[in-house]
């Protein structure tokens, strides 16, 4: 079957649990349309996308395959030409900017130039979503910048101006941003990138205690198909701006994925743990 009749014929099929009953989702993306301005190229093209409530949802696909795109439409920063996104039930467009930002925290691979700003400052700046106009700093927000700053790691850093920290500090500064701002959805575009391997596990690590601990429900993508699969409880394929396929991570890391989505002949190893082993690149594979 071809990748766009797989994609059809599941058009309405929602993921399941182990028992096979449809999870509750806590965004809803439906017959989403997405381009950008500058062109008229449609690059997602996706009848129905569910992130689900209280899990953490991997987005996996090959370079330019739509994930960024994506996440900007399901986190309001791009204005799909048609569909619409829910959060909860409740469309996007009902919600201001500073509303959506107390429900959902939003790590984009694009981050606003904040100018000279120390770290501390900018954990600080997760907190707006949180404060009216003439409030200062509450007993809460100090709580949930501190407690931000320890997840991430960087109590060292605080004091530290952002513009002069390098790639991988930078984004464990903006991540600490976005667990300041406390919320029940976070979407993540490739937190672990400028990371090292510890760096990576902890931020890994600290995304499954915010799931595990609070519920906090988290879209998150991921290069290393691999990792995303032992990490995520669910995994969204994309290729060619269409969802592949979804669901749990071993029915979705397939030989076959492998193949029509990413071009490499790989295997699939289960034990002892889910990990792709490549065989060799296909004549055709992508770039
Ligand atoms: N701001 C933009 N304006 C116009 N086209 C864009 C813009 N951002 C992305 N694109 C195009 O949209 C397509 C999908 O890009 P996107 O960033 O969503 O892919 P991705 O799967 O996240 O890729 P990667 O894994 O490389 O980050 C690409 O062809 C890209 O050139």
């Amino acid at each position: 079957m071809s990748r766009t009749q797989q994609s059809a014929d599941r058009e309405q099929e929602r993921i399941t649990d182990d028992d096979g009953n449809a999870v509750e989702s806590a965004l809803v993306g439906d017959d989403l349309e997405l381009s950008y301005p500058t062109s008229e190229e449609t690059i997602v093209d996706c009848a129905r996308l569910d992130i689900p409530e209280g899990a953490v949802t991997a987005l996996v696909g090959p370079n330019g395959s739509g994930k960024s795109t994506l996440l900007k439409a399901l986190s309001k920063h791009l204005e799909p030409n048609a569909g619409s996104v829910q959060i909860h039930g409740k469309d996007l467009d009902a919600f201001s900017r500073k509303e959506l930002a107390r429900e959902m925290g939003v790590l984009s691979q694009e981050n606003d130039s904040l100018g000279s700003i120390s770290v501390e400052d900018l954990i600080y700046h997760g907190r707006y979503p949180h404060r009216g106009f003439f409030d200062g700093v509450s007993e809460e927000d100090q709580q949930a910048v501190e407690r931000a700053i320890e997840l991430a790691g960087i109590d060292h850093l605080r004091e530290s101006e952002l513009g002069q920290l390098s790639g991988g500090q930078k984004q464990l500064a903006w991540i600490a941003m976005v667990l300041a701002q406390d919320t029940d959805v976070l979407l993540l575009d490739e937190p672990t990138t400028f990371l090292d391997i510890h760096h990576q596990f902890r931020v890994l690590e600290t995304i499954r205690q915010l799931n595990e601990e609070r519920g906090v429900t988290v879209a998150v993508i991921l290069h290393d198909i691999s990792q995303a699969a032992r990490f995520a409880d669910y995994l969204v394929a994309m290729c060619d701006g269409e969802l592949y396929d979804w669901g749990p991570p071993e029915e979705v890391v397939t030989e076959q994925l492998l193949a029509d989505v990413f071009g490499v002949e790989a295997t699939v190893e289960y034990e002892p743990e889910l990990q792709v082993l490549p065989k060799r690149a296909l004549p055709d594979s992508r770039t």
